[in-house]
Order: structure tokens, then sequence, then C-alpha cells
């Protein structure tokens, strides 16, 4: 009756009998999500199947999912591909706590007290540096030679993560904490096949099955994957937007110049480096590794615009539509990190307009490491090398395709000749 108060559901196309809006959601659910965002507002709702979804796509939209109700809107929708049943990954699994209980709060205050607080961050340095190092020496051995370029990021990540989870900070956690369930799944990937120093681990590399590893290993190595791959795809997107935009790539080659000169990067030399910096930012906006975040979901029910999100809908914030929204951005498509020189824009969660980590409870708990390492590797290509398309491509047809996966990945793996700088 007209004297009912309850508020509708969100706007949204109108559904199929039983499959929903699926049939309308294509290969690439990004882009489908942002052009609904256009045509039925900032907050849609579909139906995957019986499965109801809501879109946030404004930042309006993510701040009241992300912020205003926060607590009801970050227990965790998990989707059917995770094999939520096996009994270790619901022990140690963070991202996959389905709810915001004791066990994930544990987990987090570890994350953030022991793993990833300033102090730890800045006793892992050396371990990164010497790790991008490594990764230096090898690539100088490639010279000429065509690079998959997401293939040695990988590995040094990889690299990077697993030597630090070795280190003395997540050890003495107990082999019942995190610290502790890491070392033993770090020792399983390693019986893969690998070894922990890249000089023994980048040779084998091309015999290395690298999704056989990351399929064996996703079911435990949550943490570990939920770094490396968005990781790996933010430092594969920047290389394909500085090859493509020659002279971004010559004002970070001048920056590195005048604050590095002969020495190797290090992390303390980034404060110093922010046209860098920059470059990540510009690339996370258009290239998030996320573009919906993780999928969330209604404890209860709750009003957001004007709009009721009922109890265990799934919600998720469209980012890759907020990143390039034209009302927000100046040429939203183009890669400009000057956007981000002196702004204080950051992707530290409190700025709505750019959530590359996500905001509130669930923010991404790595983000102080990836923030250290994203950069460091980057600089490290690029300090040392001269880069080139292989078969003489030119830069301007380079295929900038998304893959949409677990993370947004190049369609067509980047591929790249280094020339080392003397
Ligand atoms: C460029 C690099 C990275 C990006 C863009 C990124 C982004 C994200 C995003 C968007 C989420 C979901 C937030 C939400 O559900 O609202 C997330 C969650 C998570 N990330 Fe990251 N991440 C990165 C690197 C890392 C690293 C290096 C680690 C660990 C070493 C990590 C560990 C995690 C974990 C465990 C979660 C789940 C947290 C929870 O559900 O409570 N991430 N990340």
């Amino acid at each position: 009756t007209f004297l009912s108060k309850t508020p509708l559901l969100p706007p949204g196309p109108n559904p199929w009998p039983i499959l929903g809006n699926i049939p309308q959601m294509g290969k690439k659910p990004h882009v489908t999500l942002t052009k609904f965002a256009q045509s039925y507002g900032p907050l849609l709702s579909l139906k995957l199947g019986s499965q109801l979804l809501i879109v946030g796509s404004s930042p309006a939209a993510a701040e009241e999912i992300l912020k205003t109700h926060d607590r009801i809107l970050s227990a965790r929708y998990v989707p059917h591909v995770v094999p939520a049943k096996s009994p270790e990954l619901n022990h140690l699994s963070m991202g996959w706590a389905f709810e915001c209980n004791d066990k994930w709060k544990y987990l987090r205050t570890i994350c953030r007290t022991e793993l990833f607080s300033g102090k730890a961050i800045e006793s892992q340095a050396r371990l990164r540096e010497e790790k991008v190092m490594e990764m230096v020496e090898f690539m100088r051995g490639m010279e000429g030679e065509v690079v998959k370029i997401g293939e040695v990021v990988f590995a040094t990540v990889f690299n990077m993560l697993s030597n630090v989870m070795m280190s003395r900070d997540f050890i003495g956690l107990g082999e019942e904490s995190l610290g502790g369930v890491m070392k033993s799944l770090v020792r399983r990937v390693m019986e893969v096949g690998s070894a922990p120093n890249l000089s023994d681990f980048y040779p084998i590399l091309g015999g290395l099955d690298l999704q056989g590893l990351k399929k064996r290993s996703a079911e435990l190595m949550e943490l570990f994957f939920a770094g490396t791959d968005t990781s790996t795809s933010t430092v594969e997107w920047a290389m394909a937007e500085l090859i493509k935009n020659p002279k971004s790539m010559t004002k970070v080659r001048q920056e590195l110049v005048r604050e590095i000169n002969q020495s190797f990067p290090k992390e303390s030399h980034l404060p110093q480096l922010p046209y860098l910096q920059a470059c990540v930012k510009e690339t996370l906006r258009l290239h998030p590794p996320a573009p919906f975040l993780l999928p969330h979901r209604a404890l209860a029910s709750c009003e957001v615009m004007n709009y009721t999100i009922p109890k265990d809908a799934q919600v998720i914030v469209n980012v890759w539509a907020i990143g390039k929204d034209p009302m927000i951005w100046e040429d939203p498509l183009q890669f400009k990190p000057e956007r981000f020189l002196n702004s204080t824009l950051d992707y530290k969660g409190n700025d709505y307009n750019f959530l590359p980590f996500g905001a509130g409870r669930r923010i991404c708990p790595g983000l102080p490491m990836a923030a250290k390492h994203v950069p460091l590797v980057l600089a490290s290509l690029i300090h040392f090398f001269d880069w080139s398309l292989p078969d003489g491509i030119d830069p301007n047809e380079l295929d900038m395709s998304e893959k949409f996966g677990v993370t947004l990945e190049m369609e067509q793996p980047l591929l790249l000749i280094p020339k080392v700088i003397k």
C-alpha cells in the first residue's frame, strides 16, 4: 500500500527467468556493469541466477557501502569457485572469512601490528631490495631477448613475499598463527620445484608450470596470491602504459637519474620519487587489479541511497567505473600521472574517488607492503634498462585489451626486449 515505508530494490535491467541477468554480463562484466550504471544510476540491482547482486558505481555509493554501512556490508560473499569447504582454507582464510568474526579480527590484527606495521615494513626493506637486485642481474643476462615481463615480475614478487614471510618477522608467531601457517605453505610451494633464491628460480621459470603452481596453491595460499597477482598485474600495466606514453617514461627516467644516479633504487628513495609514485597511482586508476574489490555480503537488510539492500545480497563496488568517470576525472581514458602530482589524493581508503585497495574494515591489509614493492620493482626495471617492443611493433599499436578474471590482467601478456643502460 502507499503507506508502506520499505524502500524498493535499486533499479537495474530486467532479469531473464531462472538465469536472471547472467546472459547479459558477457566476458567483460566490469564494462557491462559500467554501462548499466550509466542507464540505471549509481546503485544497481541484478540477479545472477537466484542470487541478488547490488553494485555501487559512484563515490557516494562507495562511501555508503564501505563507510556508513561498513559493519553490515563487510561480510564476505564467497563465490562458488572458492574451495571454501577445504578446512585448511577456512582455518586460515582472511579474505574468504564469511563474517568479520573473532578469527578474522585476530588475523587482521596480526597483519596490522606484526606483518605490515611500519616497523616491520622497514625491517623487510633490505630483503625486498636484494630480491629486486637479483631480478636486475637476471634481466641483464636477457639483454636483447624477448622477455615476458609479467613472468619475471611474478617470480620476483613471489620471491620477495616468500622470503619476507620466511624472515624473522613471521617466525615465532606459533604454528597455529598466520606466520606458522605461512611458513608451511611456503615450504609446500617450494616443493613444487622452485627454490627461494632467484638465481635458482629464474632458470627454471621457462620449464616451470606457473599456471599449475598457482592452481595448486590457490587453495592454500590466499594471502600469498592476493599479493602476487595483484602486484604483478600493476607492474605489467604500468610498463605497458609507459611504453605507450614515452613522455611519461622519460620523466620517470629523469627523476631516477636525478635522485638515484648510479646506485640501486632503495625503498628509502621512494619519497623522493613523486612522479614514479604518480605513475603507480595512475596505473591503479585505469587498471585496478580488483575492479569490483572482493564481493561483500549483507549481514542484514539495510538502506542505502533510499533503496533497500536485503540480507544476504552480494554487494560489490565498481572501482573500475569510478576510475573512468568523466564527472570525476578530466580526460579519464588518458594516462596522465601529472593529475596525481601536487595532490593529496591517495589510495589509502579515505578518498572514495580512488579505491584500488578498497576502504573500511575489509581494506587490503597488504597495502603498506604493495606501496613499497610495486614502485621499487618498477623503478628498477626502468632505471637499468631501455625497453622496446619485439618485431618493431609501434607503441601506439600495443594491445591494451583486458582479460577479466581473478585479477584484471592484460589479455596479451606484455613482451619486451631489455637493453642495458650503461
Ligand atoms: C597492487 C597490489 C594490491 C591491490 C590493488 C590489492 C587490492 C585488494 C582489494 C581491492 C581487496 C578487497 C577489499 C574488499 O573486499 O573490500 C584486497 C583484499 C586483500 N588483500 Fe590485497 N591488494 C594488493 C596487494 C596485496 C598484498 C601484497 C597482500 C599481502 C601480502 C594482499 C592481501 C590481501 C588480503 C589477505 C585480502 C583480504 C582481506 C579481507 O578480506 O579481510 N594484497 N586487496
